[in-house]
């Protein structure tokens, strides 16, 4: 974390939570996080697509400091693609970020770096911030390999993307074998691989851009390890899954600076 590049919270719902329970998860959040002086970490809630509509009424109706956004977004802007969603559509909800090229997505729907540019794209057309996500699976790690493959992923999602639009992406850091396995990463971990995707950006555009830029760690965060991921350098924030899905806990990550011991 660096003064600068305000922290950012962002909760990954995956598959979870109906409307319903949307609902009653954001005015658990709204509730923990509403004093007025709590406005140093920004924070973000990804539910599934079928919520968005409730959670957009919710935060707009009681002007709530919590932003929100999708998990995925279709790399075309309309037509004939059954069960895709735009990235226009998502606009017009209200989302500030859209997640592309999460490891669930590359893995299980076949994603490739090419279909990740793809959606990058098209989440800058549609005015969308993109919570960009590389990592390493664990074969990667053992042989050492995670920081070139990590990079290598970066190069692929961002090829021909303007040096004026990289400056407002966010990027996510999450190592494969650390994702809902309880294996978190260790601090230096992720201070590695997200000080060499900054480097990487540096060489790639420039120092000043890649200093605007916020990357998060994800994999296995939790309240009782946020403190020491959130105090390296380059790491500004985290992208959360299981944890997220619990108010008190996810309050609890939010409000990291401020506990003790
Ligand atoms: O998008 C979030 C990540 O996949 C991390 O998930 P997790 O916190 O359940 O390990």
């Amino acid at each position: 974390m660096t003064a600068g590049r305000k922290p950012l919270i962002a909760g990954n719902w995956k598959m979870n939570l109906n409307h319903l329970e949307a609902i009653a998860t954001v005015q658990k959040l709204a509730f923990g996080l509403n004093d007025k002086d709590f406005d140093k970490v920004e924070v973000a809630v990804l539910p599934p697509y079928t919520d968005l509509r409730s959670v957009q009424t919710l935060v707009d109706g009681d002007r709530l400091r919590i932003v929100y956004g999708a998990q995925d977004l279709s790399p075309f802007d309309g037509g004939a693609y059954t069960g895709e969603i735009s990235g226009a559509m998502l606009a017009k909800l209200g989302c500030t970020f859209v997640v592309i090229g999460h490891s669930e997505r590359r893995q299980y729907h076949r994603e490739d770096d090419a279909l990740v540019n793809a959606k990058v794209k098209a989440a800058h057309r549609n005015s969308l911030t993109p919570i960009l996500c590389v990592g390493e699976g664990l074969e990667v790690r053992r042989s050492g390999g995670h920081v070139a493959h990590s990079v290598a992923q970066l190069d692929g999602a961002l090829r021909d993307i303007p040096a004026e639009q990289v400056a407002s992406i966010v990027l996510a850091y999450e190592p494969v074998w650390a994702i809902g396995t309880g294996e978190v990463a260790t601090p230096a971990d992720a201070q590695e691989v997200c000080g060499a995707l900054r480097a990487r950006l540096a060489e790639l555009y420039d120092g000043e851009v890649a200093a605007k830029v916020r990357i998060l760690y994800g994999g296995s965060v939790k309240s009782d390890n946020i403190s020491g991921i959130m105090a390296q350098e380059d790491v500004d924030g985290a992208l959360v899954g299981g944890a997220s899905l619990d108010p008190g806990e996810f309050v609890k990550i939010c409000r990291f600076g401020e506990m003790s011991g």
